[in-house]
């Protein structure tokens, strides 16, 4: 382990370290802090979150049986659906009315489940395609012709810094869909990396990564906090989460039933229960 990398966990864990095991905790320094958030889809109530608060510069998983409301959730928090109710701040800013790619901007970035990799464009335009809610996008850079250029040509050296840094460089030219699973992971990993996001969410980058790919992805996310950037992810493999993650909140059935490190969580009875209870398959996911 490298200096830097004991560096950014001490930095983590020291300011997790007072923090009770309980839903809610408040933190030390909160990038993301989250109030009354419900989402109900006719009669069944998918998110009903009293109050989250995600410390900066920590990975946080977030855990919980399959259908618990995580990826609604993330849905939420990153725009791409609306809450019934609740509010939210990220970075001292109100989010919660803020639409998917002035969440994005503002820097809230997430990745999917399923990959939205467009497998008929090459690599390093799905990696162009990924900044290209920037200035690219608006209808006034059109106008602005020379500006837009510059922005492209800066965005071309971005994405092939992190083509090489997650080894897809000599793939570039290739279409995504040739792309393994894991390698598809790495690359909406990368894209996400394009709008140099403040916060990472990523939703269960795990599954359907080979076991060789599987350390390579778990370094890369490490190296993310070494950067200083916060990482949210929702994973259903604990032996992962154990490895990565400083802080693990717990959710059960649309509502988060406890937090605290992988260690106190994986002798928590309420989440013991909640993954056998509910949900045999869970364990196996
Ligand atoms: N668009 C939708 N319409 C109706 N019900 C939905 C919709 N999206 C999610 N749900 C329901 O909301 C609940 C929470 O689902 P969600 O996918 O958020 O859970 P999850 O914790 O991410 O599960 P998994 O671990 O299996 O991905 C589930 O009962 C699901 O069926």
């Amino acid at each position: 382990m490298s200096d830097k990398e004991k560096a950014g966990i001490a930095a983590a864990r020291a300011a997790l370290a007072g923090v009770p095991a309980e839903p809610g905790a408040p933190k030390q320094d909160a990038i993301l802090s989250a109030t009354g958030v419900r989402r109900a889809f006719g009669g069944l109530v998918a998110v009903d979150v009293e109050h989250i608060e995600v410390q900066r510069g920590a990975i946080t998983a977030l855990i919980g049986p399959n259908g618990a409301g995580k990826t609604t959730f993330f849905n939420l928090l990153t725009g791409f659906d609306r809450p019934s109710k609740g509010s939210w701040d990220f970075d001292g800013h109100r989010a919660d009315r803020m639409r998917s790619y002035q969440v994005a901007r503002s820097g809230m970035v997430r990745t999917f489940q399923l990959t939205k990799a467009l497998s008929r464009m090459t690599v390093l335009e799905n990696m162009l395609i990924g900044a290209a809610d920037q200035r690219g996008e608006r209808m006034w850079a059109a106008m602005f012709r020379g500006l837009w250029r510059g922005q492209e040509y800066a965005n071309a050296e971005r994405a092939m810094e992190l083509l090489e840094r997650f080894k897809l460089i000599d793939k570039r030219e290739h279409y995504a869909g040739e792309l393994s699973g894991g390698q598809r992971k790495l690359l909406e990993m990368a894209r996400a990396l394009m709008l140099r996001p403040k916060m990472i969410m990523l939703d269960e980058p795990m599954a359907g990564v080979n076991p060789a790919l599987k350390q390579s992805l778990l370094e890369h996310i490490k190296g993310l906090r070494e950067e200083g950037m916060t990482v949210l992810f929702v994973e259903h493999d604990m032996d992962m989460v154990h490895e990565i993650a400083d802080w693990v909140a717990v959710m059960a059935a649309g509502q988060l039933i406890t937090e605290g490190t992988p260690d106190q969580i994986s002798a928590d009875q309420r989440v013991i229960d909640a993954y056998l209870g509910a949900h045999h398959d869970a364990a196996q996911h």
